[in-house]
């Protein structure tokens, strides 16, 4: 079963006026891994749809749904998958590609079946992101042996990490997509700081691995007006075009990063030192 829901954008003069509930309301997802079930959000950031498949005991499909007007989900769309579960199968036109955990796969425009299965007893949990496309790419898997691995941050910052850049245009041809996986090392909590904003593509972050009863402080905002959103483990957020996306767990954990718009340059980044934000 598809479910959806839909999200407008924010403008940041009105934003920043939410409270802890609208802020959570507007750009907070907070269930979608439910059992057997396929959960999506339609943003109207770039139009970006963030979601999630969970099959546990039966193969599910990934539904076309009434915001896209289209006979399939990817007539007009092109979509990354990342699996932060057990071993799972997914099935691209009849194609069937097995993902691991932290394997990512690209899916091209105009694809007509996508199904999702879990091949152990262990769930698989594919979390999804899908952008607009105007032409077809092949599909590909990727997994650490072809990523880009890039080593960030330090000890001293309690920011060291693992960056893996999953679908990003040096390893796949996207037509706006751009998807990969960080990895902070025990003892460290700051994701992305120093923090940045891309006003050419918005940008979506999905924090899993997140221990039991441990959370991460995820801030956005305009880099002057900046808020938190309180997060638990699969869970993920909207980061607009105008915000920063950074956070810091109250122990180490990963997360998934998103991205669509006008570039797909992953270097183009406007930074804000620490000691800049307010
Ligand atoms: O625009 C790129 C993204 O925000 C992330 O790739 C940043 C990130 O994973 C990190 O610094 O830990
Ligand atoms: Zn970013």
């Amino acid at each position: 079963m598809t479910k959806y829901s839909f999200r407008y954008a924010s403008h940041p003069d009105d934003a920043k006026n939410y409270d802890t509930s609208r802020i959570r309301k507007e750009f907070l997802m907070e269930n979608l891994f439910v059992d057997n079930e396929i959960n999506l959000v339609y943003s109207m950031y770039d139009r970006l749809i963030v979601g999630g498949a969970m099959p546990v005991n039966e193969t599910v499909k990934l539904e076309t749904i009434p915001y896209l007007k289209s006979e399939n989900f990817l007539d007009r769309r092109e979509l990354g998958i990342i699996n932060v579960g057990g071993e799972g199968e997914v099935s691209v036109d009849g194609e069937k590609f097995i993902l691991n955990k932290k394997e990512a796969l690209y899916i091209g425009m105009g694809v007509k079946e996508v199904t999702f299965k879990s091949t152990t007893d262990q769930p698989a949990l594919f979390y999804l992101n899908s952008a607009p496309a105007h032409r077809n790419f092949p599909n590909k898997k990727i997994t650490k042996e072809n990523a880009e691995i890039v080593h960030l941050g330090d000890d001293k910052t309690a920011n060291k990490r693992i960056l893996n850049k999953l679908i990003v245009n040096s390893i796949v041809e996207t037509c706006q997509l751009q998807m990969g996986l960080t990895e902070l090392l025990p003892g460290n909590i700051w994701n992305t700081m120093p923090s940045h904003t891309h006003e050419r593509r918005m940008e979506a972050y999905f924090y899993f691995d997140v221990a039991e009863g441990q959370s991460v402080a995820h801030f956005m905002g305009d880099p002057k007006e900046t808020r938190h959103i309180f997060m638990q483990n699969n869970q993920a957020v909207l980061s607009p075009e105008w915000s920063i996306h950074s956070g810091a767990g109250t122990s180490n954990y990963s997360f998934i990063w998103g991205m669509a718009g006008e570039n797909l340059d992953y270097g183009d980044m406007d930074i804000v030192a620490a000691n800049e934000l307010r």
